[in-house]
């Protein structure tokens, strides 16, 4: 699913009414008749108070064409306006009107705390306040409102974005934000669910298709692309019942130093599990008997040092590679993975130690194979790349660093993010019970197993991920999150694939 700026859906917005010849105070009222909808059948009726507050945007416009339908529907609506500055818009003024001619008990314009009602924890509240137009914090006895909304025990909908939340771009006052426990967003979600600081404001969310112009949302490149199931399901390659295993490639896992052997029995495992047709872990001398007596599927080369992995040498031809997981940071490490990064020919993914060692010698950036696959946890990335500000800087210094080295990005994280130039592709799998020592270890497994089977880079990166986090949601049905150990993760691998073409019916996200 394509995550748009709002730019693009005020855009959206203008050539819905020319195409399908329409005024915006129409587009507003199928808008507001969605939201209607939805509340209609959950509420069947019930006369519990539904306490709508309104900007004087657009935004509030779709609050009062509910308000409007729910009270010729015979609900006990109470609406409020915000009365927060003499410029209301055409369409907000039409439905304020239109609002006044259903019922006596007209909105009430608030002009400061004193006209803050009371509100019973049954009860229900609206968030109609600010929708993708904000442009500012919310200050004074406006930012009051909505910390007033906060404290309330009512259940709180948020009509296209929680107030006080943007679209797409970071949050001055993280106070000044409506905590909804549900938002119904028009068209597509917006790119602030997902990141790791406005994330936890839209902790569920529904996507209304509001019918806008489809011509127009597929011609735009989107901010970002959401991937989930059905984006998953077509990634997916077939086998073919006359394959065999030299089809599905041969990866070389060059991982693990002496305390650290597990990194590389994880890679192993889940590079097999995901499909490679041949594994060989490269290990250094005291990993032999570790790796041969865990992964027996697996063939093992070691290095000639007992501890750590001194030379990356190997004598046939891998379809991918993937190193750097637990490798640690001896110098004599560093010159092999040097020598590695010159000489490499295949698809190849660099994690961990590997990242850290790129980090620290600057000259090592400059050897990174094109369309290498780059999985940095937060503190490899901002050695990487740098610190950040905020969230979008953060993507921001990504999409530069992947321009300019010509590199995938993975950031780990609840909504993983891929970056490949200024494209995104947010990962809507996994759960908390992935953080968890070893879960990294096993995705650059994944992906070097995908790699293997053939997969472009991209491909790999966006599917590995998705495959990763839905083998993690698996594994935390049976185990919930505190039991989960990296090993669950690569033991759901298998119904990872099976629930891939799985029928299920829609549910709310959950992030
Ligand atoms: N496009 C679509 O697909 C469709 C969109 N629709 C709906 O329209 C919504 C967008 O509406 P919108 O553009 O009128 O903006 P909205 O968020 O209501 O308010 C902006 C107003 O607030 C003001 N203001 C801003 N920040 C402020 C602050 N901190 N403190 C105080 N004031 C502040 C700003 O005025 P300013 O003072 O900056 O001039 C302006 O007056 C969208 O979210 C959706 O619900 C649907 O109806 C149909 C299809
Ligand atoms: N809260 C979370 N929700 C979803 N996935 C998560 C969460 N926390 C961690 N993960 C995933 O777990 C993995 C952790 O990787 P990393 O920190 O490198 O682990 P390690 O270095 O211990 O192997 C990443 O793929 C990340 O996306
Ligand atoms: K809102």
């Amino acid at each position: 699913m394509k995550i748009f700026s709002s730019k693009q859906l005020y855009e959206a917005d203008e050539v819905t009414c020319n195409n399908q010849n329409i005024t915006s105070v129409d587009l507003m009222e199928r808008a507001g008749s969605y939201i209607f909808t939805w509340l209609h059948q959950r509420m069947q009726g019930a006369q519990v108070p539904v306490h709508i507050f309104c900007g004087i945007g657009n935004n509030g416009g779709d609050g009062l064409v509910l308000g409007r339908l729910l009270i010729e529907s015979g609900y006990n609506v109470k609406c409020y306006i915000a009365n927060f500055t003499d410029k209301r818009s055409p369409c907000f003024l039409t439905n304020y009107s239109r609002y006044k001619d259903v019922t006596k008990n007209w909105p009430i314009l608030m002009k400061g705390a004193e006209d803050f009602p009371e509100i019973a924890p049954q009860d229900i509240i609206i968030d109609a306040l600010f929708g993708i137009g904000l442009n500012r914090p919310p200050e004074g006895w406006v930012k009051d409102l909505i910390l007033h909304i906060n404290t309330q025990r009512a259940f709180k909908l948020s009509i296209d974005i929680p107030s006080g939340l943007s679209a797409e771009q970071a949050v001055e006052d993280f106070d000044a934000i409506v905590k909804s426990n549900h938002t119904l967003t028009f068209q597509a979600p917006k790119l602030s669910f997902f990141l790791p600081e406005t994330g936890p404001y839209v902790t569920f969310y529904e996507a209304i298709d509001i019918g806008l112009d489809a011509a127009y949302l597929e011609s735009q490149e989107p901010l970002a692309q959401l991937i989930a199931k059905p984006q998953a399901q077509r990634f997916y390659k077939q086998r073919n019942k006359y394959a065999h295993k030299g089809n599905f490639g041969h990866s070389l896992i060059v991982a693990g130093s002496y305390g650290m052997m597990g990194a590389s029995v994880l890679a192993t495992k889940a590079t097999m599990r995901i499909g490679a047709g041949k594994v060989t872990a490269m290990v250094p001398r005291s990993g032999y008997s570790i790796l041969q007596s865990t992964v027996p599927e697996a063939m093992v080369k070691t290095d000639e040092n007992e501890d750590f992995i001194t030379n990356i040498n190997y004598d046939f031809e891998p379809d991918a590679i993937a190193v750097g997981m637990g490798i640690g940071n001896n110098d004599e490490t560093a010159t092999a993975l040097k020598a590695l990064l010159k000489k490499v020919l295949c698809p190849i993914v660099i994690d961990a130690d590997a990242l850290n060692c790129i980090s620290k010698t600057k000259t090592l950036i400059k050897l990174l194979p094109e369309n290498a696959i780059l999985t940095p946890h937060p503190g490899e990335l901002a050695r990487l790349v740098g610190e950040w500000t905020d969230d979008y800087d953060k993507i921001k210094k990504c999409q530069e660093f992947s321009a300019t080295y010509k590199v995938i990005i993975i950031i780990k994280g609840a909504n993983t993010i891929t970056v490949m130039g200024n494209e995104l592709y947010i990962n809507t799998t996994g759960n908390p019970g992935m953080a968890t020592a070893g879960s990294g270890d096993v995705l650059s497994g994944c992906l070097s197993g995908l790699l293997a089977q053939g997969y472009d880079p991209l491909l790999a990166s966006v599917f590995g991920v998705y495959l990763h986090g839905s083998a993690g949601n698996i594994a935390s049905q049976t185990v919930g999150f505190e039991a989960m150990m990296a090993s669950d993760i690569i033991n759901s691998l298998g119904d990872a694939f099976l629930e891939l073409f799985r029928q299920e019916e829609e549910a709310p996200v959950a992030q």
